[in-house]
């Protein structure tokens, strides 16, 4: 099969309220970021398929006839993707050597890339072509960057295959495709999500595939087009965890405890609406320091709900602390147990008080910025115009 060379990018996530809760059919309000996650897709004439994942070190490459002998019993089930299909899943773990247990960063992403691979073009012609991923979101952080890979994996796929248009003209430089074509990549990108995830909500795929802020409640969509611009610190405690680890431990709390924890989930739910009527106000009328203590109220709970149903981590503990010297209020953001956090700013917070609140989380040895949040969702991009910055990229970090 012939494929067009293709450069897709999505974007990172923070998760305001309704993080873990959005699993369990809570509503969680999302926002895309200004870091994003860019995929090139490269045809090959040689019968390989090879994918470079730089940001986690795993560079493999496949003969087309060994992956033809995985593919033997699918039929085409383009049509079938609301859940995983569990023998694709068991051959692909045999052939990957991981039959037990949690898959690392490595196996899990090329457990992701094959299976959108071979569901997509396992049974038909399939093309020998070359992934190459890399991400300015750091992995494994809380920042979506596991959704931004699967949505930059399906887009992809969709796009070289032409199973979606180029959303390019000639003279534009980046291109979004159309509400029925993003609906497909989100639909394929939620089961790259299932592999990484386990039992994801499918929140994050959402954000990266339409950008903005979204209302998210049982895989119902809201994109809330009327939003306040928020000054939001995020903060990488550097602390690593797994998405998947963390929401298998969630369920079996709320499985154990099911009086005490579904009240506390109810509690979140409650917040993410309320954040979101505060918000919505924040945009007809004009804004009050009432507003602003509404929201660091609502983050300050949430916080501590986080840490009752047992996401929390001493440095995020430290997190909070360090902003509340300062008089800021902040939560971890994603999954927890490390990763993460944001920390809301007023507009009126001034430089200094912004710069001596990075200066001493920096000191705890944490990574911060200030961020823009709202960014585009998925998107083809202009090779000419991102590739430089590939090859500087791939320059600094692999070679
Ligand atoms: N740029 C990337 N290249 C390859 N794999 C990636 C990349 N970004 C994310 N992943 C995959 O997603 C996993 C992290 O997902 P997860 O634990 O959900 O954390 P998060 O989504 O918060 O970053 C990584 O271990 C890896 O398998
Ligand atoms: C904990 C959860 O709500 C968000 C996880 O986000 P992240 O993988 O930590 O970026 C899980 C989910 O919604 O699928
Ligand atoms: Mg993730």
């Amino acid at each position: 099969m012939e494929v067009r060379d293709c450069l897709v990018s999505a974007p990172g996530k923070a998760i305001l309220h309704g993080e873990h809760a959005v699993v369990h059919g809570k509503v969680a309000l999302a926002v895309s970021l200004n870091l994003r996650t860019y995929l090139q897709l490269k045809a090959r004439s040689d019968g390989k398929v090879c994918i470079n994942l730089p940001n986690i070190d795993t560079f493999v490459c496949w003969e087309l006839s060994e992956l033809k002998q995985l593919t033997s019993f699918l039929s085409d089930k383009k049509e079938e993707m609301q859940r995983l299909d569990a023998e694709l899943v068991k051959r692909l773990r045999e052939f990957i050597g991981v039959t037990n247990g949690n898959l690392d960063s490595s196996a899990s992403a090329i457990l992701a890339f094959l299976y959108i691979y071979l569901s997509l073009f396992g049974s038909g012609d399939m093309p020998s072509l070359t992934v190459s991923v890399w991400s300015e979101l750091p992995t494994g952080a809380g920042l979506g960057s596991s959704a931004a890979y699967s949505v930059c994996l399906a887009a992809a796929f969709l796009c070289a295959t032409a199973n979606i248009p180029t959303p390019l003209k000639e003279w534009e430089q980046t291109g979004r495709w159309c509400q029925e074509d993003l609906e497909l990549i989100n639909s394929w990108a939620f089961q790259g999500e299932k592999i990484i995830h386990g039992n994801p909500s499918g929140v994050d795929n959402a954000v990266g595939t339409w950008g903005g802020m979204l209302r998210f409640l049982a895989g119902k969509i809201i994109p809330l087009s009327r939003v306040p611009l928020l000054r939001i610190l995020l903060t990488n405690t550097k602390v690593p965890r797994s998405t998947k680890v963390l929401v298998a431990r969630v369920k079996d709390k709320i499985n154990k405890l099911p009086s005490i924890m579904i009240p506390v989930l109810d509690s979140v739910d409650a917040i993410s609406c309320t954040c979101e009527k505060v918000l919505t106000e924040m945009t007809c009328e004009p804004i009050t320091g009432d507003h602003y203590n509404i929201l660091e109220e609502l983050i300050d709970i949430n916080q501590h709900h986080l840490n009752v149903i047992g996401v929390g981590h001493p440095s995020l503990d430290t997190l909070c602390q360090v902003t509340a010297a300062r008089g800021l209020h902040s939560k971890l953001t994603g999954a927890g147990g490390g990763g993460c956090g944001i920390t809301l700013l007023r507009p009126e917070t001034d430089s200094t008080t912004v710069q001596g609140t990075m200066k001493d989380l920096r000191d705890c040895g944490y990574d911060c910025w200030e961020t823009s949040i709202g960014g585009p969702g998925c998107r083809k991009e202009d090779s000419r115009r991102v590739r430089p910055l590939w090859r500087i990229w791939i320059s600094i970090t692999v070679l």
